[in-house]
């Protein structure tokens, strides 16, 4: 009979999930867990002084106590080392801000959890360290600056697009909400899989997009457009409970395309 411990490690039953960030993708993530019937939301975190620090969850999220919704307190970071002990949390996922990402590490060290960190506008050196803490704290971490499955298999469609059409230009277009940094991280990944110098990259920041890609490729002779959209912020809550599972019981650092990877296993 498999310990819980060892079906989380096996990436196929219940893990114990903790959240960071409850705005947009936040709260997407938070409804997948308790629509999974399968995972437990053990944890709901916020930066210290928020104005959300302590409040209940679901009078944050919905304006009153919904039934559906655990009775859970938001819960302060500086404080989650002492609330959370080892063993409670088998994974941290966060869609906070991406100051926070190194503290996740540290904390994810003491209380024995693993780490997939979704928040985008770090640099390589940041990631590099983040690898390096979480070799040392022997955790796993996936960092996943674009968490959806499609848009990864989007990339590695590119990369053989830009060896077999040699010559060809490319520019990618991305269109996102009004508050989205230019160009996305996404954008930068997609232009380091075709590979080919400086790609152009445009931006359309208008109401009602949750994330769109789209590459387009010429060589003279031929046009070929690919285009990726995610069509609410569920697809980020379900690549992140894919990079959650993957990672459980790994040590060091990952991309989601090692966890892309093994789901075409
Ligand atoms: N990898 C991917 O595929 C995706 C990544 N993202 C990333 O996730 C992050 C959140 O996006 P989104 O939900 O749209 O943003 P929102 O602005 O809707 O939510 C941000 C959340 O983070 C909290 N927050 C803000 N500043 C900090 C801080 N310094 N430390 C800790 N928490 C903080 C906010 O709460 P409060 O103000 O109370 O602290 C809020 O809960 C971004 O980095 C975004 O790029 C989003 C979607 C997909
Ligand atoms: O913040 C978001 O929302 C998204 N961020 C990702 C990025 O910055 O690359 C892309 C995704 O489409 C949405």
């Amino acid at each position: 009979m498999p310990t819980d411990q060892n079906r989380v490690h096996e990436g196929r039953n219940a893990m114990k999930i903790a959240v960071c960030g409850y705005g947009r993708a936040g709260k997407a993530m938070i409804e997948s867990i308790l629509e999974s019937n399968e995972h437990e939301l053990s944890a709901v975190l916020c930066r210290d002084g928020s104005e959300n620090a302590s409040g209940n969850l679901s009078e944050v999220l919905y304006g009153e106590r919904l039934s559906r919704l655990p009775d859970l307190s938001i819960t302060p970071m500086s404080e989650a080392v002492q609330a959370l002990d080892p063993g409670q949390v088998d994974v941290v996922v966060d869609f906070s801000h991406k100051d926070s990402a190194l503290s996740f590490v540290e904390m994810c060290g003491i209380i024995h959890s693993n780490l997939v960190i979704c928040t985008t506008g770090h640099s390589p050196e940041e990631i590099a360290l983040v690898g390096e803490l979480a070799t040392e704290k022997s955790i796993g971490v996936v960092y996943a600056p674009n968490l959806t499955v499609g848009i990864n298999l989007l990339m590695e469609f590119v990369a053989k697009l830009s060896k077999v059409f040699g010559d060809a230009s490319f520019e990618i277009l991305e269109k996102h909400p009004p508050d989205k940094a230019k160009p996305t991280a996404t954008a930068g990944l997609i232009a380091r899989s075709i590979g080919n110098g400086e790609i152009p990259v445009h931006s359309i920041r208008l109401d009602g997009f949750v994330g769109v890609h789209e590459v387009v490729a010429s060589n003279g002779l031929e046009r070929i457009v690919v285009s990726h959209e995610s069509l609410s912020r569920g697809a980020f809550a379900c690549g992140a409970l894919a990079a959650a599972a993957f990672v459980c019981g790994k040590v060091g650092l990952y991309t989601m395309e090692d966890v892309v990877n093994d789901l075409g296993e």
